[in-house]
């Protein structure tokens, strides 16, 4: 009896070994599986909230926009967190501290871009560099755009490119002021900044203007957010039945089709010996086409580039100026003080010229708060790491999505205070703040980036946005239609956060433009 006793233990004892050793394989596979997943073999993930099957964490971003609902994640899970949509890893950076060591102790393993199927179709027959890989070619047009493109001596040299846009602008207001119209200001604030920039990189005379804005703001609206085939880049059905693969596809083909049109136009004046005129007079794409003073660029990256510097610079630069003077309706003593300080420096002048800006501290506080409340790139754009990389602590393996919520940051109470979600630009005149700069040292501000990514656009844009915010507030007074009590904030899904609906203003004429 006691024989059969002790077999009959030994059974249940081998059939438990058995049990948890069955047990113990599977959690091991499980955890195997779920480490290769995120990709190498992390040691200690940044916290994030909880996933599904399939989708991973995308339930969470459902209803708001991502930037928002980031921030909001990152309030209860850290300000280094760890999100999946769809296959994709994505860790968000959403404090000054993280971004720091994102953007500046590790500037280096995150400064390439991640290759989407979107971006690789977009970019099919054509690298720029605003979303190529780090390496050759990236340093290679960068440098060029840098030194050649957008530095402030090229950038001064379009001052009267500007002026004569800006003196459009005002006549458009001045025009609709005197009909007694209310003025779409979002609308002419965008034709102010396209115009520009049409003539800046590719000048005023080339025949298929039209035919070729209309194909980039295609190519940008295509490019924005993430398509079915980027978040499921293994699943070739999602690929299949995602649509916009096809759109950015046949978007793509267009764009290179009406940009060629431009480069022949431009090659065919050239070659008359008509258009290459003195360096001041030459647009972008003439420095392009030159190769800038370096071996000539072929024609994909010449195309490219040029879709770059519209695609980052003019909905960017469009936006801020929208939302500047949103704010600035919000906030009359605000508006009233820009106003008294840009009529104060131009008393007796008929319109504004670029030299009177460096008078005018306080417009340049309003445009300073108004990218703190509403980085236009909010999520800035995506990096992905080059390499396994510690990040305050946490593992982030090579090939990871990284996003920096450049808004979050910019309206962080334990930087900006209290009132950190107010349009305040005196902020920026007291205590800590008055020391904090947008240009990549201080990572509290983040509306063009820092480190090796950083916007390559900041003179080029800051001319273009306080020129036309100086010549508003100089020639008209402002007030919201009869019958808007609230001003709508709302803002649109994309890269750039823009004003979801367009702002509607009542201009007089102060001081009549010539
Ligand atoms: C208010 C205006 C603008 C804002 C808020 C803005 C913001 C940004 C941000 C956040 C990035 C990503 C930086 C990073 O990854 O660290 C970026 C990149 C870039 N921006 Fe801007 N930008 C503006 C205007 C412009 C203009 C006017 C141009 C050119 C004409 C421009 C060209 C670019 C390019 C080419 C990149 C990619 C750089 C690279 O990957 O190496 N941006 N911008």
């Amino acid at each position: 009896n006691s024989q059969a006793m002790a077999a009959n233990h030994e059974k249940h004892g081998l059939l438990l070994a058995a049990a948890i050793l069955l047990l113990l394989l599977f959690l091991l596979a499980k955890l195997r599986r779920r480490r290769k997943k995120y990709g190498g073999v992390p040691l200690n993930p940044p916290p994030g909230p909880w996933q599904l099957p399939v989708i991973g964490s995308m339930h969470h971003l459902v209803g708001a926009l991502p930037h928002r609902a980031m921030r909001d994640l990152a309030l209860r899970h850290g300000p280094l967190m760890l999100l999946r949509m769809g296959e994709l890893p994505v860790v968000v950076a959403s404090s000054a501290a993280a971004a720091r060591d994102v953007l500046k102790t590790h500037d280096a393993a995150f400064a390439t871009r991640p290759r989407t199927n979107t971006i690789a179709t977009l970019d099919g027959d054509g690298l720029g560099f605003a979303l190529a890989p780090y390496g050759d070619h990236w340093r290679r047009v960068r440098k060029l755009c840098v030194t050649e493109l957008l530095g402030a001596p090229r950038v001064r040299s379009f001052q009267g490119t500007r002026e004569a846009e800006a003196a459009a602008l005002v006549a458009s207001v001045a025009a609709a002021a005197a009909s007694g119209d209310v003025v779409n200001v979002s609308s002419l604030v965008s034709t102010y900044v396209v115009d520009a920039a049409v003539r800046v990189i590719v000048g005023d005379r080339i025949a298929g203007r039209d035919a070729f804005l209309a194909c980039l703001e295609e190519g940008l609206r295509l490019s924005s957010g993430f398509s079915l085939a980027d978040l499921f880049p293994s699943s070739r059905l999602a690929r299949a039945l995602s649509r916009r693969s096809r759109q950015v596809e046949a978007a793509a083909q267009e764009m290179s089709r009406v940009m060629d049109g431009v480069i022949e136009e431009k090659r065919a004046r050239k070659a008359a010996g008509n258009g290459m005129g003195r360096e001041e007079e030459q647009d972008i794409l003439d420095v392009l086409l030159d190769g800038g003073g370096t071996a000539p660029l072929d024609i994909g990256t010449i195309r490219a580039v040029v879709r770059d510097l519209f695609g980052a610079g003019s909905e960017s630069s469009a936006s801020t100026l929208q939302w500047a003077m949103a704010e600035l309706m919000r906030r009359p003593a605000a508006l009233r003080r820009a106003q008294a300080e840009v009529r104060g420096a131009l008393a007796g002048q008929s319109r504004v010229r670029e030299e009177a800006l460096q008078e005018l501290p306080y417009l340049r506080l309003v445009i300073k708060e108004t990218l703190r409340l509403h980085a236009t790139v909010p999520l800035m754009l995506p990096r992905e790491s080059r390499e396994a990389t510690r990040v305050l602590g946490y593992d982030v393996p090579q090939g990871t999505m990284v996003l920096v919520n450049a808004w979050a940051i910019g309206r962080d109470a334990a930087t900006f205070g209290a009132d950190a979600e107010e349009f305040r630009p005196e902020r920026f005149e007291e205590g800590t703040a008055a020391a904090l700069d947008f240009r990549g040292t201080d990572f509290e501000l983040l509306p063009f980036g820092a480190g090796r990514r950083m916007c390559p656009g900041i003179t080029f844009g800051l001319a273009v946005m306080e020129l036309a915010l100086a010549s508003l507030l100089f020639h008209f007074d402002w007030e919201l239609p009869g019958g808007t009590v609230e001003l709508d904030m709302a803002e649109t899904f994309g890269v750039t956060a823009k004003m979801k609906n367009d702002l509607w203003l009542h201009a007089a004429v102060v001081v009549p433009p010539l």
